[in-house]
């Protein structure tokens, strides 16, 4: 497994009870995974703990075999390498798409950043609007800006939080097809977070279900979808 979540457990500090239970999954390389909830659930909160941004109070995550934070041990989100796309994407106004894809990339080479940036605007299929602001693109053109963003750190692992819920229902489904093409090409393990059966349903290889910080229930896509084990799942597809 490329993500091993074990146990974790999280409160945050000013928070009267655990945000998250008991929370135990894993994730095959190369799989796209979702993580289905309502709002309140805890979905940011798992992200935040894989990419590093908070420390659980118990349990272990390991990406590609190294722990990156158990009781003993905490990995920064630096030196986790894991790329994250934002809900608003986060892009800078007063900077181009080229620039904007090219911000977090440090202390490289000017060839690098050059060779960097024509593969990652490949990838997205955004080469002729690499001068463009991001006012003077669209929003599902600015959430793969975001995306090749995070590619370009080398990521081992993927995380989107809510990649759609910027975006106008009518592009939303061309938009999921769209980044799921693009993830598959590279290969990336990527996890997500939505409130949307429909992003789960047409992203996901695997699904698993959240409710009040602990899981309801997780598999295979068609497989849960098929088979919910609670009225609660039950409910969420019909
Ligand atoms: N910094 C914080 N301090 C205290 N409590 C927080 C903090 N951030 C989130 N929470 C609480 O933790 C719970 C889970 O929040 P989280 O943002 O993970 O949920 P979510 O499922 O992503 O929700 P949404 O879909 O609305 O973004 C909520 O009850 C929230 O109020």
């Amino acid at each position: 497994m490329f993500v091993e979540i074990e146990n974790l457990n999280f409160k945050y500090k000013n928070s009267a009870e655990d945000i998250l239970n008991d929370f135990t999954f894993s994730v095959k390389e190369g799989d796209i995974v979702c993580i289905l909830g309502e709002s309140g659930s805890g979905k940011s909160t798992v992200l935040r703990l894989i990419s590093g941004l908070e420390e659980p109070n118990q349990g272990t995550i390991k990406i590609n075999n190294d722990i990156v934070v158990n009781d003993n041990n905490f990995v920064s989100p630096e030196e986790r390498e894991v790329g994250m796309v934002f809900q608003d994407y986060a892009l800078f106004p007063h900077m181009t798409v080229a620039e904007n894809i090219l911000f977090g990339v440090k202390g490289k080479s000017k060839e690098y950043k050059k060779k960097k940036l024509a593969e990652v605007l490949k990838l997205i299929g955004l080469e002729e609007l690499k001068n463009r602001y991001p006012h003077q693109i669209s929003g599902g053109q600015q959430q793969r800006v975001a995306l090749a963003r995070a590619l370009t750190i080398g990521p081992s692992l993927i995380v989107m939080d809510e990649p759609f819920s910027s975006l106008d229902a009518n592009l939303q489904s061309k938009i999921r097809e769209e980044l799921r093409k693009i993830i598959k090409r590279t290969g990336i393990t990527s996890i997500f977070v939505s409130h949307d059966k429909e992003d789960a349903i047409s992203i996901a290889d695997k699904i698993v279900v959240l409710k009040d910080g602990r899981i309801v229930q997780q598999g295979d896509s068609q497989e849960l979808i098929s088979n919910p084990t609670s009225d609660y799942v039950a409910g969420l597809f019909k």
